[in-house]
């Protein structure tokens, strides 16, 4: 029987800069939400977590902020961490349940011991019994399906919003890996910087965002399609609009990608020659959100000579892969990081 046999109510967190997703035994993944909490500027009260504060996002009354707990994948705000945990760990598993879970939680391969227990003591104290931890590109292969337990090398590019990991992996440990704070976030600043450079406008972070997911490529594009781009003057400080096109845009990402590649690139040298040569016959394969970045795939294959395939659900492989490692106690035990009682 797996871990989570007898305990249904155990579950894997994916902890992201971006988006927040909860894997609950038996049940699979119960919540996929942005890591943002609104809150009272004042009291701390919080109004409003993940969808709905993340609307208020760049639109909140002088007395409310919206704020994004983590940064660069780990937490940069304990207090409001725990809040959200909190409520998200509620939302899964119904207030009615009087056992309080366990649950694992996926942390960039590159954090501190202090980054590391303040993940564990956040999730204890959101209501956990016991927290594990488990290194988000061990998680994220294991939910992409590849066979991490044997003595094959897999590599894996997890892009999410805060890090990129990079990990070779063989015989369920990570063989060398490198994590770099570029990713989503990284691309939507640099939409923003290249706007604000070439049109003195300021845009906003979902706009960029929304630009990003629309028209962003990290090749050329072959359409010169243009989008509508809305924000403020810097000059006249009035609302203006602009047309972007698809090439602007594939400009403007060129060095977060460029950054991308560049770890990629330097993992593969630092890998032992055997490994290499399963990772050739095998592939690279990416996950998380910032892998849908059209052309990356293909870059990434052309530029390393290496084949790449996109996970067939990239941006809820560290989840799943968390609540595999839960289903099976032999692969939980070689994986785990880190892990705390109540
Ligand atoms: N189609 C798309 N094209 C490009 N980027 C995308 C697309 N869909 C989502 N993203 C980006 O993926 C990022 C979120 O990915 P994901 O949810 O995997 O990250 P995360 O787990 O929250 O972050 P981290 O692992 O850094 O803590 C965001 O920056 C988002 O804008």
């Amino acid at each position: 029987m797996g871990f989570f046999g007898s305990f249904s109510r155990d579950m894997g967190i994916d902890l992201g800069t971006a988006n927040t997703l909860v894997y609950v035994g038996g049940r699979g993944v119960v919540l996929q939400e942005p890591s943002v909490v609104a809150m009272q500027r004042d009291t701390g009260e919080v109004l409003a977590v993940g969808d709905e504060a993340k609307q208020m996002i760049g639109r909140t009354p002088g007395n409310i902020v919206a704020i994004r707990p983590l940064k660069d994948g780990v937490i940069a705000d304990f207090d409001v961490t725990q809040s959200m945990l909190k409520y998200f760990i509620k939302k899964s598993i119904g207030s009615r349940t009087l056992i309080r879970p366990r649950v694992i939680v996926g942390v960039p391969s590159g954090v501190t011991e202090v980054e590391k227990r303040a993940v564990i003591d956040a999730t204890i104290q959101a209501g956990a019994r016991e927290a594990y931890l488990i290194e988000e590109p061990m998680a994220a292969a294991i939910g992409a399906g590849l066979p991490v337990q044997d003595p094959i090398g897999n590599m894996v590019v997890d892009i999410g919003g805060g890090t990129t990991e990079v990990a070779v992996i063989s015989l369920g440990g990570i063989v060398n890996s490198k994590s770099i704070r570029i990713g989503g976030d990284e691309m939507d600043e640099a939409i923003i910087h290249y706007i604000k450079r070439n049109y003195n406008m300021m845009i906003g972070e979902r706009t960029a965002e929304e630009v990003k997911i629309k028209m962003g490529s990290a090749t050329m594009p072959a359409s010169n399609e243009t989008q509508e781009v809305r924000g403020r003057d810097l000059v006249s400080g009035l609302p203006k609009t602009l047309n972007l096109s698809a090439q602007e845009v594939q400009q403007a990402l060129h060095e977060p990608v460029l950054g991308i590649l560049d770890a990629v690139k330097a993992t593969l040298e630092k890998t032992p020659p055997e490994l290499a040569a399963d990772i050739m016959d095998r592939g690279i394969v990416m996950t998380g959100g910032g892998s849908l970045l059209r052309g990356l795939d293909l870059m990434i294959a052309k530029e390393t000579g290496m084949p790449v395939h996109i996970a067939e659900e990239p941006l809820s492989c560290v989840a799943i892969g968390t609540g595999k490692a839960l289903d099976s106690i032999e692969l939980l035990q070689r994986v785990l990081i880190s892990s705390k009682k109540g």
